[in-house]
């Protein structure tokens, strides 16, 4: 791969819109990717419920995001981007922040403008940090990245808090002050996703979280209104989870699988997606073609 993680991920939105799914772990961007997402996302949000059972309100330590980052960026070749929270701290952090998910091979980061304890963007009680408190952030980001093509996504949580036309300042100031690409958190209707893409020109990322407080508009419409890469942050791991509770219950009320095996991935098709055939033969070679069992 002869170019970086930032410039692929910026090459798949600048030719068209893009849909990024939220990939709880390794094994599902590999998925993603077979899928033919063109990028694929870290959620927060995911990671939270998902490693430690807790709620989305930024307890997940930087070194967990970047731990698990790695995983994902490794198991595919599409671009990976990551939820930051809010940088994990100050200008300073950030500037560490943006080292670490750079080295972890990721290719972008969203930054939010809320004050500790953070908040998922659709949950009410939502505090801001000042603006300029925020463009600062931007700015360190901006300045700590090696890699200049890393993506930076400044998110704004205003719409909640100070109202739509905050939303759209903020946002402007933090262009100004480097952000590449915008997310306009928990926009609530169609409309203000439309005058949201009219008010701020630089590439837009729309939030297609469900049972939020924004309507699911789908990606052909947020491609038409403006809106560059559409996030489905959550949408997968919530299909597992229910998944993988009916067949909790349902394990508990048979005592066998037997009745579960058709909604199971096969062993089979595991081991395509985990390329074990290649292994194999790779271990077979080492040792001039000759079984090594
Ligand atoms: C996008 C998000 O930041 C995430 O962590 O995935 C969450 C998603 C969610 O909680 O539904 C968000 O704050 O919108
Ligand atoms: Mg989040």
């Amino acid at each position: 791969m002869t170019t970086t993680p930032g410039a692929r991920f910026r090459q798949a939105y600048e030719n068209s819109p893009i849909m990024i799914p939220g990939v709880f772990n390794a094994l599902v961007a590999r998925m993603a990717q077979q899928a033919g997402f063109a990028a694929a996302y870290q959620s927060g949000a995911a990671l939270s419920a998902g490693l430690a059972a807790v709620p989305d309100v930024g307890l997940i330590s930087l070194t967990e995001f970047v731990d698990q980052g790695r995983y994902l960026a490794q198991a595919v070749d599409i671009p990976v981007i990551s939820d930051a929270d809010t940088g994990f701290g100050e200008a300073l952090s950030v500037e560490r922040t943006v080292h670490c998910f750079e080295s972890a091979g990721i290719a972008g980061i969203h930054l939010e403008d809320q004050q500790l304890p953070k908040r998922c963007g659709h949950l009410s009680g939502k505090t801001l940090v000042s603006e300029r408190e925020m463009a600062g952030k931007i700015k360190a980001a901006a300045a700590a990245r090696n890699d200049p093509s890393f993506v930076l996504i400044a998110r704004t949580d205003a719409r909640a808090t100070e109202g739509f036309d905050a939303a759209v300042s903020r946002a402007r100031a933090y262009v100004e002050a480097g952000a590449d690409m915008i997310f306009p958190e928990a926009l609530q209707t169609p409309e203000e996703f439309a005058q949201f893409a009219e008010a701020v020109e630089v590439p837009l990322m729309a939030n297609m979280t469900e049972f939020g407080k924004s309507p699911l508009l789908s990606f052909t419409e947020l491609s038409q209104i403006g809106y560059r890469a559409v996030l489905f942050p959550v949408s997968m791991f919530r299909i597992a989870m229910n998944a993988v509770e009916s067949g909790l219950r349902e394990l508990a009320a048979e005592g066998t699988q037997q009745g579960l095996l058709d909604r199971m991935q096969t062993r089979a098709k595991l081991y395509e997606l985990l390329e074990y055939e290649g292994y194999d033969q790779r271990d077979r070679s080492y040792f001039g073609g000759s079984a090594t069992e």
